[in-house]
């Protein structure tokens, strides 16, 4: 049996701030138990959100200065967080913020220089998760399902609604994930319109009514149509989304509606797809399951094909930090932390760059 003590490191594309979680893991006969140990987030300024939402549009110079930048402050984040709660920290595991996801390209970036985050912190590091994939010829995303397959098992689907949603499960023994489409991209960009960080519990949402033309024009986008492996991101919803948002007359609080409806609708359709029994446990993640009206129409969506668990808040929220944890622990015992069946990669890869503090 091996205990592994883990800072699991996330920044998602909601841009919120950074998640930490201290997490314990345990193996025993290849089983995996964790629990999260203590938590931390920390918001973004609004200048630090600006900087790296257009980090895409940076100079190669400015984008090299940003990466480095953001390194030392995980690392001081980090350090600070450890020292506070007086964490015993076997080492970092780090998904950084990605800036650029070009996979098509080859191509894919996430911000947080792991040298430089080691050295700030005084940790061994592990990050940089997603190129090996890419260079094997993936998607290099979506990665959390390795962690919905080893430390949640009980569970049939994993959805997790950030920025875009994105569902795991077993078919036929193989994992399969991918990304259905938007959860809180499209109403975190209207909310912002109306001043708002965000709609809390969905409750506006709730009030309005559906824009029947929108949500047609919406589930007639291109990318529902590809076959999975597929991953999506901000260059789709600024690219397609954002101009129909722009060009509807519907008010900020139906197109909140509309936009809920549509996320369910195409949630529910891929359930139904691949659900073999009835009732189906499906668990909910992100900061989509903390909006009641989401998941309310969600279950009205899934009727009784399946069950929406939402668990506590911590995991809720944790759950990504808690999956990079994990991943370094399987990078640093060179198992495989990243699923071709999910990525489409040509073959299941151990990912990840490891990085040990230097004394100067
Ligand atoms: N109480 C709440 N009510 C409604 N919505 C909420 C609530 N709390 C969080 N959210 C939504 O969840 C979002 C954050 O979700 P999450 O932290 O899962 O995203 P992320 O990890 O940045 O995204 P991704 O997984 O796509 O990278 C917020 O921006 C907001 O839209
Ligand atoms: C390239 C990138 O950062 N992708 C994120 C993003 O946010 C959600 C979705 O798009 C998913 O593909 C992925 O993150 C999660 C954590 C993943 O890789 O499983």
């Amino acid at each position: 049996m091996s205990t592994y003590k883990v800072l699991g490191l996330m920044s998602g594309t909601s841009l919120d701030g950074l998640d930490m979680a201290y997490c314990h893991f345990i193996e025993e006969n290849g089983r995996w138990k964790f629990s999260i140990e203590r938590i931390k987030e920390v918001s973004y300024t609004n200048e630090m959100r600006e900087y790296l939402k257009n980090a895409i549009f940076l100079s190669e110079e400015d984008h090299a200065q940003l990466h480095k930048d953001y390194g030392i402050w995980l690392g001081e984040q980090s350090k600070h967080f450890i020292d506070e709660e007086n964490l015993e920290v076997d080492f970092i595991s780090s998904h950084g913020h990605t800036s650029h996801h070009r996979p098509e390209d080859g191509f894919t970036f996430q911000l947080g220089d792991g040298q430089l985050l080691a050295n700030t912190s005084k940790k061994q590091v592990v990050c940089d998760f997603r190129t090996k994939d890419v260079t094997l010829g993936g998607q290099g995303a979506p990665l959390v399902p390795i962690g919905d397959k080893l430390l949640f098992r009980e569970y049939d689907f994993c959805l997790n609604l950030g920025g875009i949603s994105n569902i795991s499960f077993d078919d036929t023994g193989v994992r399969i994930a991918y990304d259905i489409g938007l959860a809180n991209m499209p109403l975190n960009y209207i909310t912002q319109r109306m001043g708002l960080d965000y709609d809390e519990n969905g409750n506006r949402a709730r009030t309005g009514t559906l824009d029947h033309d929108l949500l047609q024009k919406l589930n007639s986008l291109a990318y529902y149509k590809l076959p999975y492996p597929k991953s999506t991101g901000y260059e789709w919803f600024t690219g397609e989304i954002v101009p129909l948002i722009q060009a509807s007359k519907a008010t900020n609080i139906d197109l909140l509606h509309t936009f809920i409806h549509h996320n369910c609708e195409q949630i529910a359709n891929e359930v139904k797809k691949y659900a073999v029994k009835t009732p189906n446990k499906l668990l909910t993640t992100g900061g989509g399951a903390l909006n009641q009206f989401f998941m309310d129409t969600l279950q009205e969506k899934l009727g009784s094909t399946a069950t929406v668990s939402t668990p506590s808040k911590t995991l809720i929220a944790y759950k990504e930090a808690l999956v990079f944890a994990l991943m370094g622990v399987l990078r640093l015992k060179g198992e495989t932390n990243v699923l071709r069946s999910v990525t489409g990669a040509r073959e299941d890869s151990s990912s990840g760059e490891i990085f040990y503090p230097t004394t100067d």
